[in-house]
């Protein structure tokens, strides 16, 4: 994998930030503002190595501004922003990329008239060298349960199979830590469970961190080591699903829940 020169542009962060070597990221004091709006709130979030973190929190909590801040998408206001052990937040996107961090966005990504394999490719090839495209391409299928349709056009997965292969293709890029904007919206209770199986199956087998956005609870419920509950930008509680869940704002304010 490609990866730039640390001691070009980032200092390690294991002294600044006082973390040990299993937090992959770790934000300080991150702030964006648009304008007058405060849509990430000084915020402080440690993720460790294999860790599968869900981001929750009601519309306009800041979720999606947090995840673009930590692709370098946006550009913070203030704060700084740690990924294995360096300080990343000046960094380019492509260069967070190269380091390992890999997105899948909400919106769809993936090229209509190429098959399975091509768009699979794409990330392959930035990522591996051409001499394992092959063995690589199978095994990542094999995990997404694509295998069947690798010649097939993209065109013609069902939505839930699209899905599938959009995080195969971030899978891809061979990353440390992955980003996934709500990655069950709009699929069945069935195709749900599938990607939480292969998320804890690639968690457990790859060594893959997850930062998770979602609103579906029953996913988070699936999947989520810890829970973050976001609130007008800031961090309102943090915990394991249980913990979260039983606290009675988090039920009243994020979960529509009286009882
Ligand atoms: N590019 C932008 N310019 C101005 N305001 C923005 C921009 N992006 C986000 N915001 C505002 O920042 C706040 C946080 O938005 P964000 O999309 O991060 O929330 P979210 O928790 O992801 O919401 P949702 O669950 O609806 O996707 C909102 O008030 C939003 O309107």
């Amino acid at each position: 994998m490609a990866v730039g020169d640390p001691t070009v542009r980032t200092t390690p962060a294991v002294n600044e930030t006082g973390e040990g070597t299993s937090t992959i990221l770790q934000t300080r004091d991150l702030r964006k503002e648009f304008g007058g709006l405060t849509a990430t709130d000084d915020v402080d979030l440690a993720v460790e190595e294999s860790e599968l973190r869900c981001l929750i929190g009601p519309n306009g909590a800041g979720k999606s501004t947090f995840l673009n801040l930590i692709t370098g998408r946006l550009e913070p206001t203030a704060g700084s922003i740690y990924y294995d052990r360096f300080d990343i937040t000046g960094l380019p996107s492509h260069e967070r990329v190269d380091r390992g961090i890999s997105m899948k966005f909400q919106v769809p990504s993936l090229y209509e008239e190429f098959t399975v394999r091509q768009n699979l490719r794409i990330p392959l090839q930035r990522a591996v060298e051409s001499d394992v495209f092959e063995a690589r391409t199978r095994e990542l299928l094999d995990q997404f349960d694509l295998l069947t349709e690798i010649d097939e056009p993209a065109t013609s997965l069902s939505h839930g199979q699209q899905q599938r292969l959009e995080i195969a293709m971030a899978m891809g890029l061979e990353p440390k830590l992955m980003l996934l904007d709500e990655p069950v919206a709009g699929l069945s209770v069935e195709e749900t469970a599938e990607i939480a199986d292969i998320l804890q199956t690639i968690q457990a087998k790859e060594g893959v961190a997850f930062i998770v956005i979602e609103h579906d609870i029953d996913f988070v419920e699936m999947i989520a080591d810890r829970v973050t509950v976001l609130d007008q930008g800031g961090i309102f509680t943090e915990g394991t699903i249980e913990e979260v869940t039983s606290n009675p704002d988090v039920k009243r304010i994020y979960l529509g829940e009286d009882d």
